[in-house]
């Protein structure tokens, strides 16, 4: 799949003047429920009235969904609110229901997207359908398998397609339900500028009060839309009640976020950011040269320790190191989350360049 002006049509023929915003509730719960929350949202900003059908739930015995039946409560929303619907879809019996009920906009979630299996028959499926069709990343932060989703749609024939960012999941605890790895998601924008990119703050996040800050982050990033959780009693809800905002608070974020220009055409901007920009590329190659200074210093240590017989890797000496750049980087400003990063990847770089010496024979 290439990248092409054309997987944008379909934003950009909506010419909104303001990012595309996908709300409503986790679960549809009630019909009352569904149409309360739709009025809520009706005559705001929001595109399309989201509800889950079907649930995948972590573990059994949770609240499944309320089925087929909901399929009726988002035909009544759209008719009595002119909202367009959305909904994730499973399976290929999820995908026929779903097209009876005319829903315009379906979503694959991360569950799904880690199987070409699933991907392939709800594909399949959906073969040459003109509804938009937007993939979830996989729960893993593993971007071929991602894009390789959005490459059995696209080669299903269908045209209006996207992807969501809602974050990837960890063994370990972090202030985040799944943590963003932003860096997946600039890649994706630099191979595929033209995808539409939509961020879930509600499934990054997990709780509502750390919503707009990373909606705002998505902004900042150039992302083209947000997907936000809103229920109208949020801490009663039926699934994921920590991470819903209310429709009003939803209102409030929307008019808060700041929308950011791609770029500016202005010649004092151009100025600015040319005479910046030298100084980063001047800064990048200095960076470079050290590093390939530091691999020979690491090569040499590699030869004497061939000539010595001992072990490439030196825990102690290699913690004393981090522990240094950490207090080194924080007097500059840089975190440690950045420094530990950085220094890791240096390490292993350094230990294939020792590897190589101690195997040549
Ligand atoms: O000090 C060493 O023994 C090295 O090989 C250098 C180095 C490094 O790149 O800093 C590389 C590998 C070791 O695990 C520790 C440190």
């Amino acid at each position: 799949m290439e990248n092409t002006k054309e997987l944008r049509t379909w934003l950009d023929d909506m010419s909104l003047p303001h990012p595309l915003v996908i709300a409503g509730p986790c679960s549809a719960e009630t019909e009352e429920q569904v149409m309360r929350i739709a009025h809520d949202l009706k005559d705001t900003d929001v595109n399309f009235y989201r509800a889950g059908i079907w649930k995948p739930r972590t573990r059994p015995g949770n609240f499944e969904g309320v089925g087929a039946i909901g399929l009726n409560w988002l035909k009544r929303v759209k008719e009595e609110t002119g909202l367009k619907t959305a909904t994730e879809v499973a399976n290929k019996a999820h995908v026929d229901l779903a097209l009876e009920a005319d829903i315009d906009m379906l979503w694959i979630g991360a569950r799904s997207t880690v199987s070409p299996f699933i991907v392939q028959e709800i594909a399949d499926a959906l073969e040459g359908t003109d509804k938009v069709v937007l993939i979830k990343n996989p729960v893993n932060p593993d971007l071929a398998l991602w894009l390789g989703a959005v490459e059995r749609f696209y080669q299903a024939g269908i045209k209006k397609l996207g992807v969501i960012h809602r974050g990837f999941s960890t063994y370990e605890k972090t202030k985040y339900r799944n943590i963003p790895e932003w860096q997946m998601a600039i890649e994706l924008q630099t191979r595929f500028p033209d995808l539409p990119l939509i961020n879930d703050p509600s499934h990054i996040t997990g709780k509502r009060d750390m919503v707009f800050d990373v909606a705002q982050t998505a902004l900042d990033l150039n992302f083209d839309g947000l997907m936000v959780e809103t229920h109208w009693d949020p801490d009663n809800a039926w699934s994921d009640a920590a991470q819903q905002v209310t429709p009003e608070r939803l209102v409030q974020m929307m008019e808060d976020w700041k929308i950011r220009k791609v770029t500016d055409e202005e010649a004092e901007y151009n100025k600015e950011i040319t005479q910046l920009r030298a100084q980063i590329d001047v800064v990048d190659n200095q960076l470079i040269d050290i590093l390939g200074k530091r691999m020979k210093v690491s090569d040499q240590i590699g030869t004497l320790k061939k000539k010595r017989n001992v072990a490439v890797l030196q825990t102690n000496r290699w913690n004393a190191i981090l522990g240094n750049m950490i207090l080194e980087g924080e007097q500059r400003g840089l975190s440690e989350e950045f420094v530990l990063r950085m220094f890791k990847a240096i390490h292993q770089e350094s230990i294939n360049h020792q590897k190589k010496i101690i195997h040549k024979v």
